[in-house]
């Protein structure tokens, strides 16, 4: 049985520079690659976009800058309820049995920043052939607040206990890029990219690509960053973007 675990980028399905703004024709070729495939399981993460980080940046909160605002933890989370609805209606318009589940109302963070997300409930969900949708939310962080927790984190967090075999994250770039503005094939070190490596160029408060490979780097197993581009490809089990080796 293979469990596919595949965060779509905030910046792949929303317009990111217009606050609050679907990209509607991104959001249902990306439905329509999924609503194609047979798979096994299938858990699907999406990101912030114009969503969740105008909120954010606006309330002064990031992975380390904590609010303890009710007001922000509102404002922020439902935002990405909002976009999160979106995304489970595209797919579902494409015959995919997508169900909503929102982290803030499950995970936390410790006062050292470690995230606990459980995942007994997602894979009771997929027990049932769902195909659960998260989403990069605030998080309760002891001693801070709230803080965002991050699409990518969340990837993380539930790779092993879900004993994902595949694992993507689809983004707007067709993969992590060099100098040149090539995609690098292959990543097993975080020094080998540190020189080429930026922020979003759009609002995101949770680091862009450097924060992503960064990221990945910490899991126990292999992972792809790729574009839209690539989406099939990745979904057919065949190489996209750049493949990060751990
Ligand atoms: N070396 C690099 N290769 C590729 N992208 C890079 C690089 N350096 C910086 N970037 C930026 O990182 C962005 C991807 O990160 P970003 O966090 O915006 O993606 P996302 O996960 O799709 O969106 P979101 O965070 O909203 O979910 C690219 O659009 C690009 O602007
Ligand atoms: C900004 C919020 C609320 C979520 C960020 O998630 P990401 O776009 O995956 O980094």
């Amino acid at each position: 049985m293979t469990t596919l675990l595949l965060k779509l980028g905030g910046s792949v399905i929303t317009d990111k520079d217009e606050p609050e703004t679907v990209d509607e024709d991104a959001l249902e070729a990306a439905a329509a690659s999924l609503g194609a495939v047979d798979f096994d399981r299938l858990v699907v993460v999406h990101g912030g976009g114009s969503f969740g980080h105008h909120h954010a940046s606006a309330h002064g909160v990031s992975r380390t800058d904590g609010s303890t605002d009710a007001g922000a933890v509102r404002d922020i989370h439902g935002a990405m309820c909002e976009l999160n609805d979106a995304v489970v209606d595209a797919l579902a318009d494409e015959g995919v049995p997508a169900v909503p589940v929102h982290p803030f109302s499950a995970a936390y963070r410790s006062d050292d920043g470690h995230l606990v997300h459980p995942t007994t409930q997602l894979a009771a969900m997929l027990d049932q052939g769902w195909v659960p949708v998260l989403h990069g939310d605030v998080v309760t962080h002891d001693d801070a607040g709230a803080t965002i927790l991050s699409g990518d984190e969340i990837i993380v967090a539930l790779a092993g206990n879900l004993g994902a075999s595949r694992i993507g994250l689809c983004s707007t770039v067709p993969g992590v890029l060099d100098d040149d503005g090539d995609v690098v094939p292959e990543i097993t070190a975080y020094e080998e990219v540190a020189d080429a490596l930026g922020e979003s160029e759009s609002t995101d408060v949770t680091g862009g690509m450097a924060a992503k490979v960064e990221t990945l780097l910490a899991l126990d197993s292999d992972s792809y960053i790729f574009g839209p581009g690539d989406l099939d490809a990745f979904l057919a089990g065949e190489a996209a973007g750049t493949h990060v080796r751990t």
